[in-house]
Formats: C-alpha cells, structure tokens, sequence
C-alpha cells in the first residue's frame, strides 16, 4: 500500500546530510508528484530557480543561501583572493537566474558579507562560517514566517473569508509561509477560515501549491480560477486578501505574481483590505517605488502550451508574459512584518519598520 505523503512533511528546501548539494522539492511536478531533487552545480542551481523548481521569494533566498555554500565549500584554493574572487563569479551567476524578487540578491549578499567581514580567516575557517549563515537565514526564515503570521492573525476573526493569490506558502518559504501564515496559525487556534485560492494563470501556482498545501492541511480552500476573485468579494464572502511578495519598494509599492493588482483594485471596489505579507528581506528602501522594480518576463509558451494537450492559441501569436505586476500603495491596507503592521504613509513606517529591526538586532535579542 503506497504511503499517503503530505506535502507538509517535507522541507521545501534543505541541505542534504553530507553538506554536498540543496535538496528541494521539484514544485513543477506537484501536485501530481511528490518528487525532491539535489543540485550540485551552480548550472542545476540556476536552472532550478529560473524554471521554479524552487520558488517564492524567501525558498529562492534560502535555497541560494544554500547553494552559493556548497559551490564555495567547492573551491580549491588556501588564499583567501583566489577565494574571494571565485565565490564572487558563482555568486553573480546565481543572481542572473530571476530578476524580481529581491531575497535572491539579499541572501546572496548576505553571504558575501561573511568573507568580507572575515578576511583574516582561513579558507577552512571561511567555508565553515558560510554554511553557518547558510543554516541560520533558514533559521531566521522560520521564525519571520511565523511572526509575520501572528501579526497577520491580529487583522481577521474567527470564521472570516481570506483571498489569496499565487503561493505564498509553505512551499514559497521554509515553513507556514508568509500569506499562509495567518491562515496557518488560525488553523492551529481552531479560527475555521474560509480561503478563496486564485488559480494564479499561467504558471498555476494557486491551484498547484496554494490548494495543494492547504487542503493537505485540512484548511477549508475553494480553489477559484482568477476571474473569480470579483464575485467572490462581491458576494461578501471575503473579509481579506492576503499575498506575499518579491519586493517591496521604500513607498509601499509591491512586486508580486501578475494579477495581484488585478485583486487589489477589485478589493478596493469591494472594500476588502489588502494586505502584503513581507518578510523584511523582501522589503527593498533602495529601491524608491515601483516604477524602479524589474519585472521578470517569461516565455510566450507559458500561456500558449504549457497545460494544454494541444496548443491553445494560433502559432506565432504576439504573447506578453510578464511574471510579476506591482500594486499600487495606495490599494495596500497594511503591510505585514515580522516587526509589525506598517499602514500608510509606507515611505515613514517601513523606515520605522526597520529602525525597530536595527534596534533590537543592535540588543542582540
Ligand atoms: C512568499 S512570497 C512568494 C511570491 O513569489 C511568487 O512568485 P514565483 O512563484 O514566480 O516565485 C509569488 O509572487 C508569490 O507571492
């Protein structure tokens, strides 16, 4: 008799035992195949990130976390410039594989920052401490997505309606995700949520992962295709959108999945509030508004071919497919952190937001 695998029992992204490669689930198969893959090459790295094998801003950051150690662990040399200068080419390749969500560069960096702080090490000592940091911005991700969960769980009530769109789960992040944490905590509580997942067109991530993780929770999901979200806030059986994110520009602007700002400005309509759930490494103040983010462009055959047993639409159609779209600031209720709510204006409270980072990261707490 097969065993019945839940999803929920596997980590979205790891280390495998002997510190040699990232072991993620391979999200293009699911729901259908529970199937996890190790990469060990900075090309089955990048691969795994472009083609979203691995996916969501904060996995993408932990998974390049990962990555950009084993590939360091990986190179031959005692001097620490010969070393410096080859983790920095594996690092910038990394970094081309997706352009939108900021955790990947965040994390990345974030690595580089360990030789750079620690020059006088050797390269032993070096490679020991990127793995450690590779382990602790999981760590960190954990706890983030938690926080941001309760924080989120204080904006809704027992038995309310919750719209989301794309994933922002587990299976974006390394547990209860972001979006989904509330949803997952107020499964815990007993609360009784109703959850609307938007299917999320053309890669499916709402009906693929989103329905996936929180029917195998046991979380009342009604998967709905994208052109639903309207009647369903419009029949009152929303009382909240919840989304994640891939960046957040310094004025509340938000990159996420195409068609959240479809969803906010029917929110708007409905008088639904919206709310981002942003881990701070997804929050970008270098990045002023979001005129100024990057929106990654996909392949046409994503919308022409991809689900479909025949093609779906005349060969050589003109097709735009922009992976990410940005939600105005003006459409967002509240911003959710793991530091707390920030509301508009967001240009002060996100500085707030980060003043308090610094701050209790300055105690050491
Ligand atoms: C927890 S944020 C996840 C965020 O990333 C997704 O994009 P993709 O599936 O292309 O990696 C989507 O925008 C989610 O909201």
């Amino acid at each position: 008799m097969e065993i019945q695998r839940n999803i929920m029992d596997y980590d979205t992204v790891s280390l495998d035992d002997d510190n040699s490669a990232v072991v993620i689930i391979d999200q293009t198969k699911l729901p259908g195949n529970i199937e996890l893959i190790s990469l060990k090459t900075a090309q089955e790295i990048w691969d795994a990130i472009y083609l979203l094998q691995v996916r969501g801003a904060p996995a993408i950051g932990v998974a390049a976390a990962y990555g950009i150690y084993i590939l360091a662990k990986g190179i031959d040399t005692q001097d620490y410039d010969t070393f410096y200068a080859e983790f920095k080419k594996q690092k910038e390749y990394l970094d081309s594989s997706r352009p939108t969500a900021v955790n990947l560069s965040w994390a990345l960096n974030r690595m580089e920052q360990v030789i750079i702080r620690n020059s006088d090490k050797t390269v032993p000592e070096l490679k020991q401490l990127l793995k450690k940091e590779s382990i602790k911005i999981q760590e960190e991700d954990i706890r983030v997505c938690r926080t941001i969960g309760e924080y989120g769980l204080s904006l809704v009530k027992p038995g309310d309606g919750i719209l989301t769109h794309c994933n922002a789960g587990k299976l974006a992040a390394s547990k209860y995700g972001t979006a989904t944490a509330p949803i997952y905590l107020g499964q815990e509580k007993g609360y009784g949520f109703r959850v609307f997942a938007d299917e999320t067109r053309p890669l499916l991530q709402g009906a693929r992962l989103t329905a996936f993780e929180l029917y195998a929770s046991g979380v009342d999901v009604t998967l709905i295709c994208d052109n639903m979200s309207a009647t369903v806030m419009k029949n009152g059986w929303v009382n909240a959108v919840f989304v994640g994110c891939d960046r957040v520009a310094a004025n509340g602007d938000t990159a996420n999945k195409i068609g959240t700002s479809v969803v906010a400005a029917v929110a708007k309509q409905y008088q639904v509030p919206v709310y981002i759930c942003a881990p701070t490494s997804t929050i970008d103040l270098s990045t002023p508004n979001g005129d100024a983010i990057k929106i990654e462009q996909r392949k046409p055959e994503e919308v022409t071919e991809m689900w479909y047993q025949e093609r779906m639409a005349p060969e050589g159609v003109k097709v735009f497919n922009p992976a990410f779209d940005v939600t105005d600031h003006s459409l967002i209720a509240g911003i959710v952190t793991e530091y707390g709510i920030a509301r508009a204006p967001y240009s002060e409270s996100l500085k707030e937001i980060f003043a308090k980072k610094e701050a209790i990261e300055a105690e050491g707490v």
